[in-house]
């Protein structure tokens, strides 16, 4: 794990990479030229506890927590300080994910305190997250602590820090068709972490209010559009799905039992500029342009596959309008003093927009003939079709998406050809 924090850089990251006729035991020894033995003792000393505090491996997740730990400490603090004192304190989970980073900039620059957590894991192309880090977080004044969820001891350490108001959870493992490829992956992000980062946020005094990312999956095998969250979600069709649809059931049992104030917003195929290289119209752009053939699903009988595409700036509205209109949590030190409001919102576009719709989008604005093959959806998890009705988010949030595919894919191929052009790499 690579340190992300630029004050921890020149630490040494492995004991392997320490080459111990250069120690600065053999250093001090050379130059000193002590000949009595209490001297050599007492600079043996001095020397373990040089190399103990230096040189000890950090923690495969938590920050490196070395003499210089109280700089990503003070790092925190003020990242997490907020424009006027009534304004939210976040804590954003995947701060370097794609809707973690637009989400955490758009807090940040309107005056909340924000601090950025993630394990910049490698699902996909890591120098993405990075950069997301250096040109989006760092420029709006954003700190991101590389850790995990999973990190008990580094989560209550962030709440020892900061008296966080809001927890934005974005980190999970995503991607519906990798499921079948790392199975465990959901379970350890989207279970675990989950359980874990409810842990601490109903222990601490004042617990925050939880607004995290369910995901449109949930409604499955349902065919009564469009979906609404009142209609049936035990059916997922992947366990990318399952483990979003068990964090749902999970979050309602920690609101019930300790008064955490929990909002779900089911996201519904979020795309953008800065998005996930795993994701169709990002990787069928990559493709179009390198002149290779691409897969355009359909389901049995020639159906046609679709989604509701959803912009990134509406999604980060929609959660920032959450975050406005949640209610506080009741709970104190780990229990309950009475109801806390639980919420689960759509948050999409209300327009379906078929596959084949979004390749003639890309083709226009790449200016490039895609190589289409047309297949029959395999059985990955994906669903033919989604469809969100928003009545509850305009009701509760004040919710309204205003950008078309044809808009959004605009601004992201813009994006695109810049930044891959811009740092001359194509290939990933
Ligand atoms: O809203 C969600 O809950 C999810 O949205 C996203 O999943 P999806 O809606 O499946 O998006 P994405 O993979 O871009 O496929 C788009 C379309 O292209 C079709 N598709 C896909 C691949 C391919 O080779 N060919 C193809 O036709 C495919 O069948 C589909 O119709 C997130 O990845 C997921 O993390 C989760 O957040």
């Amino acid at each position: 794990m690579s340190p992300l924090n630029p004050i921890l850089d020149n630490i040494p990251t492995t004991p392997g990479k320490f080459k111990p006729e250069k120690s600065p035991l053999h250093f001090l020894h050379h130059r000193l030229r002590l000949h009595t033995t209490l001297p050599k003792l007492t600079l043996v000393f001095l020397a373990f506890i040089f190399l103990f505090f230096f040189l000890s491996p950090p923690s495969p997740t938590a920050p490196r927590r070395t003499l210089r730990s109280t700089s990503w400490e003070n790092h925190v603090k003020s990242s997490a300080k907020p424009r006027s004192r009534a304004a939210p304190i976040v804590l954003v989970t995947g701060a370097a994910g794609f809707v973690g980073s637009h989400a955490a900039v758009a807090l940040k620059r309107r005056g909340n305190g924000v601090v950025g957590l993630d394990n910049f894991n490698p699902y996909y192309d890591v120098s993405l997250k990075k950069a997301r880090k250096l040109q989006l977080l760092d420029r709006a004044g954003v700190f991101i602590v590389e850790g995990d969820i999973n990190d008990a001891v580094l989560l209550r350490k962030l709440f020892g820090l900061v008296k966080f108001s809001h927890v934005l959870h974005l980190a999970a493992q995503a991607g519906v068709r990798y499921a079948m490829v790392n199975p465990n992956s959901y379970v350890e992000s989207n279970v675990d972490g989950f359980v874990n980062l409810l842990e601490v946020a109903k222990s601490v005094n004042p617990q925050p209010v939880i607004v995290w990312a369910s995901s449109s999956s949930v409604y499955g095998l349902n065919s009564k559009v469009p979906f609404s969250e009142k209609d049936r979600t035990d059916q997922p069709a992947s366990l990318y799905a399952a483990t979003k649809k068990a964090g749902e059931e999970i979050a309602h049992s920690y609101n019930h039992i300790y008064g955490l104030s929990i909002t779900g917003l089911r996201f519904f195929t979020v795309y953008g500029p800065w998005g996930r290289p795993d994701m169709a119209y990002f990787f069928f752009t990559r493709d179009i342009l390198k002149r290779r053939p691409i897969s355009i699903y359909e389901g049995a009988g020639h159906v046609t596959v679709a989604r509701d595409f959803t912009y990134i700036d509406d999604v980060v509205k929609g959660c920032l309008a959450a975050i406005d209109t949640a209610k506080k949590s009741t709970g104190s030190g780990g229990k309950k003093k009475g109801e806390a409001q639980f919420r689960i919102i759509n948050l999409g576009n209300t327009s379906p927009v078929s596959v084949n719709k979004l390749v003639s989008i890309l083709e226009k604005l790449l200016k490039v003939k895609a190589k289409k093959k047309v297949v029959l959806m395999p059985r990955n998890g994906d669903v033919p079709f989604t469809h969100a009705n928003v009545t509850l988010a305009r009701k509760e949030l004040g919710y309204r998406p205003t950008t078309d595919l044809e808009t959004g894919l605009g601004k992201f191929v813009k994006w695109y050809l810049e930044f891959y052009d811009g740092k001359k790499k194509s290939s990933w």
